[in-house]
């Protein structure tokens, strides 16, 4: 297994955020990392980065706790991209991407062919290429959040984990990362809004509610009517889509 979540719970002021969380990630695997505003999606992805110590249980990458990786171990194998992650400083597009490779350089290594190839095909990847000299300021919302998927991809990572990252994206760029996720030849669990296109482009779901992993497998076995309406209060009609073959889930107005 590439990452693992053994009983992990946390706390903070006083609340159970994350409670209980079992989860066997497979290699290569797209997951989507489901449940309403406040389930505790965005604090179960930074326990499993170790930007955040669990209160109780353990994280374990291939088998070895999370504590026995460094910091330089840990940023070489898995990258994060955060809901809104921002910066004051005055840069440049490149100058954001380049910064995916920090982890592979050392103090007396200069920047390398290497590094730029990571770059260029990251940045490709994105759609952004053109957009290289551009000053980081004058983005929007969209293509700000393109950026931040290449400067991880940059980085070459085993695992990517992602927080949302269809926000602020139109359909067709959500539809592009998504589809790019799936391809690459890494394992990504990310959060996800939109159970469609979860259904659509994951290999596995996790369901979260209050903390607690209320459902997790296939597509297929995650999403079923009963289980929506119990987690999201929504009622829904489920089907198998003519188009793709995945499930596809209706929404039906309040009555
Ligand atoms: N540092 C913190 N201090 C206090 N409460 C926190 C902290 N971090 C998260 N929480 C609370 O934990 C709960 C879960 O937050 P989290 O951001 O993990 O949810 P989420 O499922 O990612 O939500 P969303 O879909 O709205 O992004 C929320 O009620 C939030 O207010």
């Amino acid at each position: 297994m590439s990452i693992q979540a053994h009983g992990v719970s946390w706390s903070t002021a006083g609340r159970l955020i994350v409670d209980d969380v079992s989860l066997s990630i497979t290699p290569d695997d797209t997951v989507g990392l489901l449940g309403p505003n406040g389930s505790g999606k965005s604090s179960l992805l930074r326990l499993l980065c170790g930007l955040r110590r669990a209160s109780e249980g353990r994280i374990t990458f291939d088998d070895a706790p999370i504590e026995q990786l460094t910091r330089r171990d840990v940023s070489r194998r898995l990258a994060l991209v955060e809901q809104n992650a921002t910066t004051d400083a005055d840069v440049t597009v490149l100058d954001v991407v380049r910064l995916g490779r920090t982890p592979w350089r050392s103090m007396l290594s200069g920047w390398r062919e290497e590094d730029s190839a990571a770059v260029e095909q990251a940045l490709a990847q994105v759609g952004m290429s053109t957009r290289r000299h551009q000053s980081w300021h004058t983005l929007s919302g969209g293509e700000r959040q393109r950026i931040h998927i290449a400067r991880a991809l940059a980085q070459r990572p085993q695992e990517l984990l992602l927080d949302e990252p269809t926000n602020h994206l139109d359909i067709q760029h959500q539809l592009d990362i998504l589809a790019l996720v799936q391809r690459l030849p890494v394992t990504c669990v990310m959060a996800l809004h939109d159970l469609n296109l979860a259904a659509m482009f994951c290999d596995q779901l996790v369901l979260l509610k209050e903390g607690r992993v209320a459902a997790a497998g296939t597509p297929e076995s995650v999403l079923t009517s009963e289980r929506i309406l119990d987690v999201y209060g929504v009622q829904t009609v489920i089907e198998r889509s003519p188009h793709h073959g995945g499930v596809h889930v209706h929404y039906l107005p309040r009555r």
